[in-house]
């Protein structure tokens, strides 16, 4: 069974999908750091990212693996471990441009498809595109003022330019963020992250919440 958690940037959905996947005791997959690793390896390695044929011949000779471990994701490229340089502001303000390459969405899928379920992912087209049979489907949404006063705990820069920032890439995003038709989607402002979790918990079917998660 497959639990999708979509979202615009910095609504919760990598926290949400933690929390989500540890209750159901099953791993969750963050996608968007696949987009973001490939950014960065395309910034290191001063590539065009608006190349797909350069960043995919660049991403066949250094290949990336998601390790989709209970308590986060880790992206490593062969030794290397990318993870804790897959949020700087140079790979989010990069990372929309690889994104929106259909060669790299096509690359970023198969490695999804390839993985084992039961699992949460989240990211943007997790319930549209990848998975679109899974057993229940949600997309967050929030303000972007409430948004950027969460990332500011994360990041350099103050509110105002966050905020400005989440505005631009939510629209460089819109065209691969569309809810499915079928997931619940919740606005997370008023929620602290405990209560966006409950709420995803109470509406997924019963054989899940009681930790019966089959594996198709
Ligand atoms: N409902 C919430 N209330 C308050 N803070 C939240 C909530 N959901 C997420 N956060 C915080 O907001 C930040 C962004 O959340 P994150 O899970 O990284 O979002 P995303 O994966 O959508 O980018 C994190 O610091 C997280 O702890
Ligand atoms: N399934 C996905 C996941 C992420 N993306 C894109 C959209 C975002 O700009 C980047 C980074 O996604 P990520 O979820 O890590 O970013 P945020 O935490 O929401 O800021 O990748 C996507 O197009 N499709």
């Amino acid at each position: 069974m497959i639990v999708t958690i979509d979202g615009v940037a910095a609504s919760g959905k990598s926290s949400v999908s933690g929390g989500v996947a540890r209750a159901l005791g099953v791993p969750f997959i963050s996608s968007g750091l696949l987009y973001r690793a490939a950014t960065l390896l395309g910034l290191e390695a001063r590539l065009d990212l608006h190349s797909a044929p350069a960043l995919l011949a660049h991403l066949h000779t250094h290949p990336l693996r998601l390790e989709p471990l209970a308590q986060g994701n880790r992206v490593w490229q062969e030794g290397r471990e990318l993870t804790d340089e897959l949020h700087s502001s140079r790979v989010d303000r990069g990372v929309s441009v690889v994104a929106v390459l259909p060669e790299v969405r096509a690359w970023v899928d198969a490695q999804l498809r390839a993985l084992p379920s039961p699992f949460v992912a989240e990211g943007r087209d997790m319930g549209t595109n990848v998975f679109p049979h899974a057993g229940a489907k949600f997309y967050l949404t929030a303000s972007p003022h409430i948004r950027a006063q969460r990332r500011a705990h994360e990041r350099p820069e103050d509110v105002p330019a966050i905020e400005a920032a989440l505005i631009h890439r939510d629209e460089l995003d819109r065209v691969q963020s569309a809810p499915a038709a079928d997931a619940v989607v919740i606005d997370t402002g008023p929620l602290t992250l405990n209560g966006v979790i409950q709420t995803i918990l109470a509406q997924l079917p019963e054989r899940l919440r009681s930790g019966q998660v089959p594996s198709a």
